[in-house]
């Protein structure tokens, strides 16, 4: 253990370093016993200025080391892309984040390639219950997509730049469009539960306390220092998607509006509930946003949408109903999946037949 103390304050001085160059062979475990300690000490050295890395103890494997991406260099992103595209024998053209309880957008996949996320080597794992922790691949509605049935969030531990380093792997598979589904808290009075909410806009409370998924050194094989975020949500999308909705009859359920991220995973105070309808933010979630900016970043067409799983109480009141729960959060998620999977299944139909 005193390894691995040291180690870890090693590694904390020198984020700021720029990253470097990984070779292959640096980036996978490394079995390190007390009296090779030495030997190898250089060379993880060298892996931690190479990029930002934590190491990880296992307790099952006696003394050995894992090395885990903080930030993951474009080779490491590539070697995934890669192991996801030869195993799948795809180039995916659409990217689907699932949101909590909302894993049956994955399941309409046809001929799905299935992918555990601890299979995937480098890879995180989901630590949140209605995240089911796979990558499916395959066709939907004649395109083909990429499907993560389980996102990963700040609150679970995980640094904003790996939450959305999947974001990168489809960009490297050959993603264009990025559908990115949230539940979220209905803070618009207008907003019932069930509700579908077309993100149009987002404030990132992360980014206002210096929080970004571009932070530290960037890789312009990536995208731009300085990406502007101005139309962030593809605009077409959102206008086939109102379309869409009124064909299904369901308008009245649909609203265009501001989504917040906050970094959970508690829920709101009333009084920050009241801050954020002032800034003009109509739902709010522990997620999304960051997914958004990487793949902004990268020049993907954005698609959000949020289903408002509770209404967010904005007034003091003793009622026990005001209390968001998790539970609540997916039993709503369960009886809208229907809706969600029609909405979605039949925009990527209209993209389809678009660039047929
Ligand atoms: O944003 P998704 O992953 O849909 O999940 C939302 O629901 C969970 C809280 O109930 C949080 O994880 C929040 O972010
Ligand atoms: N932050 C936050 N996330 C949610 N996810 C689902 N509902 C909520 C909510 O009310 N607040």
């Amino acid at each position: 253990m005193y390894l691995f103390c040291s180690l870890w304050e090693f590694h904390s001085s020198f984020h700021c370093l720029p990253s470097w160059r990984v070779d292959k062979k640096d980036l996978w475990p490394v079995n390190m016993y007390p009296p090779k300690f030495i030997a190898v000490h250089s060379y993880i050295v060298y892996t931690f200025i190479s990029s930002k890395i934590t190491l990880q103890y296992s307790p099952k494997q006696d003394v050995k080391l894992i090395l885990v991406f903080d930030r993951y260099p474009y080779e490491v992103i590539e070697e995934i892309a890669d192991f996801i595209t030869k195993g799948s024998g795809m180039r995916p053209k659409i990217g689907i984040i699932c949101g909590s309880g909302l894993g049956s957008l994955a399941d309409m996949i046809q001929d799905p390639k299935i992918f555990e996320y601890e299979k995937i080597p480098n890879f995180p794992v989901s630590t949140v219950e209605g995240h089911a922790g796979r990558l499916v691949v395959g066709t939907l509605e004649g395109a083909t997509v990429m499907a993560m049935q389980g996102r990963f969030h700040f609150y679970e531990g995980y640094p904003l730049a790996k939450c959305s380093m999947p974001v990168r792997v489809m960009k490297l598979c050959g993603v264009e469009y990025l559908f990115a589904t949230n539940a979220a808290g209905g803070i618009n009075p207008r907003f019932a539960v069930g509700d579908i909410m077309l993100m149009h806009d987002h404030v990132n409370m992360l980014g206002f306390a210096g929080n970004s998924p571009l932070q530290g050194p960037n890789d312009p094989r990536f995208g731009p220092r300085f990406p502007a975020l101005v139309n962030s949500y593809n605009k077409d999308l959102i206008n086939k998607a109102i379309e869409i909705a009124k064909a299904m009859g369901i308008e009245s359920n649909i609203h265009v509006g501001v989504y917040s991220c906050l970094g959970g995973p508690n829920y709101e105070t009333i009084a920050e509930l009241k801050a954020l309808r002032m800034m003009g933010v109509d739902a709010v979630g522990m997620s999304t946003v960051h997914e958004v900016i990487t793949a902004r970043h990268c020049d993907m067409k954005v698609f959000a949408f949020s289903l408002i799983t509770n209404k967010c109480a904005t007034e003091y009141s003793d009622k026990k109903d005001d209390e968001a729960n998790h539970d609540e959060v997916m039993a709503v998620a369960k009886n809208r999946q229907k809706a969600c999977c029609e909405l979605v299944s039949r925009l990527i139909r209209e993209i389809h037949l678009a660039s047929a």
